[in-house]
């Protein structure tokens, strides 16, 4: 194989192909009634869930509620460590569309972020050897160090000028780049970071598409699809799972949007604000700029409480001069 024109070895199956077409037109009809564009708040959600899936994957332990509050700056209790994963994923993930997906210097300032105080080779290639281990067993043994930048190189260049639909070259990429595993720690994580950003490059969309909790619930399928890659030496049975993930988190995404009830832009700034905690009337006007009692009644507080989206802490006496307000737990 020259050097300069490595060509990844994979099979297309009719799965694949069908699963192309079905992706391209979901993402067409999801796109168009996606309240993710006018809604930060669900783009956030969104990126909150990915991150927790992530380092759950790779056995982070903290709950989405705590992946949440860690986000949201309050304080958890927890293994500083897990923290600061998940410290780092979150700002990995906030520089991520800024980055070039085929320059290896942003990938390996993306995996600076990502590792920062994690592993002493943040931001480098790893300097020694690596195996994946499933318990004792060595599932998959890395090339040697010295190789990871010609390989890594290869593949970016590969990557950079092949033709082949943006779905099928992302998945081939993240395989050869679990392949290659050119860090020391953080593949898993990086490899499904850099998929997201090829695939953002294509659809927007991708960019808040947490596909990551779908592997994370198919994780042993997963590894099994890259160990099986592995042996065919041809990544076709990866491409296949991970199109149905993606295909499988664009459905749900489809259903929930349906059953989504569409909020207005200050129910929205309301719930922003309710985010931190409870608060009372008078604190919520201040916090949202507000001055006329009425309007706040109106367009922000009664719309959300109808909706569903807000409670009183004190249900049973509205006009309780103690009366505040939270979101609902769903
Ligand atoms: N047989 C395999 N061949 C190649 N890569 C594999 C194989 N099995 C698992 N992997 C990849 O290796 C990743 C785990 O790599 P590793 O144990 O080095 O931890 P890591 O680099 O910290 O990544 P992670 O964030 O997933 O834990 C998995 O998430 C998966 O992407």
């Amino acid at each position: 194989m020259p050097n300069d024109k490595y060509t990844p070895p994979y099979t297309l199956t009719d799965e694949i192909i069908n699963l192309i077409a079905e992706i391209s037109e979901l993402v067409g009809a999801v796109t168009v009634k996606s309240s993710m564009e006018s809604s930060p708040r669900l783009r956030r959600e969104n990126r909150i869930r990915t991150i927790h899936a992530s380092l759950a994957i790779e056995n982070n332990t903290l709950s989405l509620d705590n992946v949440t509050d860690i986000i949201n700056g309050k304080r958890v209790l927890g293994a500083p460590g897990e923290i600061r994963e998940v410290k780092n994923t979150y700002e990995a993930y906030n520089l991520l569309l800024g980055y070039d997906p085929y320059s290896i210097n942003d990938m390996l300032k993306a995996h600076k972020v990502l590792m920062t105080d994690l592993t002493k080779e943040a931001g480098c290639f790893r300097s020694g050897g690596v195996g994946v281990f499933a318990g004792e067993q060595l599932v998959h043994m890395a090339p040697p160090a010295e190789l990871v930048p010609k390989l890594t190189a290869e593949l970016m260049s590969w990557a950079k000028q092949e033709k082949v639909h943006p779905l099928i070259k992302s998945c081939v990429f993240h395989y050869e780049f679990e392949f290659i595993h050119p860090f020391a720690d953080g593949n898993g994580r990086m490899g499904r970071m850099w998929q997201t950003l090829l695939l953002y490059q294509w659809k927007q969309l991708f960019a808040w598409l947490p596909v990551e909790t779908i592997i994370k619930e198919r994780q042993q399928e997963y590894y099994d699809v890259l160990a099986a890659a592995d042996r065919n030496s041809d990544s076709g049975v990866f491409i296949a799972f991970l199109l149905r993930a993606i295909f499988d988190t664009l459905k749900e995404l489809e259903e929930t949007e349906q059953g989504r009830v569409q909020v207005t832009e200050q129910v929205e700034k309301l719930m922003t604000v309710l985010r931190d905690g409870e608060w009372s009337g008078k604190e919520l006007m201040i916090h949202l700029g507000l001055k006329h009692r009425p309007t706040f009644l109106k367009n922000y507080l009664q719309p959300a409480i109808a909706l569903g989206l807000v409670e009183m802490t004190f249900p049973e006496t509205p006009n309780s001069k103690k009366q505040k307000y939270r979101l609902v737990k769903k």
